[in-house]
């Protein structure tokens, strides 16, 4: 990814749409900030190859987007969103620029599959929570109140290998916005979803998560 991808704000808030900035421009001379939720300048990122070879994946890529927003990065397959939302969540080191993320964050995997892993949706939805010191009831109340922002609460008991590729999508959505993480980033949170839901599930999550900041990454 380089400075052609682009960053836009989604319903319901409206923003201008930005572009990243190319290294040595207006980002260069000042340092980061914490007033934003997500920063980064003069990001890079490249792998070794088994040749040796250095494979560069992100280039200079530099934003900055506010606390308390809903944003979209959209850009063509293999342009290196989900690179930038795993370094993003912490999953990958950078290997250049500088970057600041408010914390706690939760990630949302493209596919479930690599997160729902509990036996049923209840326990999933409350694996992540055991880390939070916090009482049966509240774990009990956010469990509740998550499942039922992605329209999955009657599913509470259901075993996860019984449920829908879309249906799982909601239940590992539902496990980030019971953390009630300051940063909530999503890897093509509509992908297992049918045409519909994803109209929905983005008001859904907004109303859940209103005091969350939120990064949304899907490709064109
Ligand atoms: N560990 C790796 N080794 C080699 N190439 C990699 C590695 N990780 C990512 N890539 C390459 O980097 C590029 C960006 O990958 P990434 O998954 O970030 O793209 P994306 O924009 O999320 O794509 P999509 O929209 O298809 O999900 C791709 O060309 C991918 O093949």
């Amino acid at each position: 990814m380089n400075a052609t991808a682009e960053v836009r704000a989604t319903p319901p808030v409206q923003l201008p749409l930005l572009r990243s900035q190319a290294a040595g421009n207006c980002y260069a001379a000042s340092a980061l900030t914490e007033n934003f939720a997500i920063e980064c300048r003069n990001l890079s990122y490249s792998v070794k190859t088994r040749q040796g070879r250095i494979l560069p994946i992100l280039n200079d890529c530099s934003l900055s987007i506010p606390a308390g927003q809903f944003w979209m990065l959209l850009g063509p397959n293999g342009c290196g969103k989900s690179t930038l939302l795993k370094i993003f969540g912490g999953l990958l080191n950078p290997t250049g620029g500088s970057l600041h993320v408010k914390k706690p964050r939760s990630f949302v995997f493209q596919n479930p599959d690599h997160q729902v892993v509990m036996p049923t949706v209840e326990a999933d939805v409350a694996f992540g929570l055991g880390k939070f010191n916090i009482t049966n009831d509240e774990i009990t109340s956010r469990v509740a109140k998550a499942l039922d922002a992605v329209g999955m609460y009657e599913y509470l008991q259901r075993p996860v290998q019984t449920l829908s590729g879309g249906q799982k999508q909601r239940v590992a959505i539902a496990g980030a916005l019971a953390e009630a993480c300051e940063v909530f980033l999503l890897d093509e949170l509509t992908s297992f979803l049918d045409e519909n839901d994803q109209v929905g599930m983005v008001p859904s999550i907004w109303k859940m998560g209103g005091l969350f900041y939120k990064l949304i990454l899907q490709p064109y």
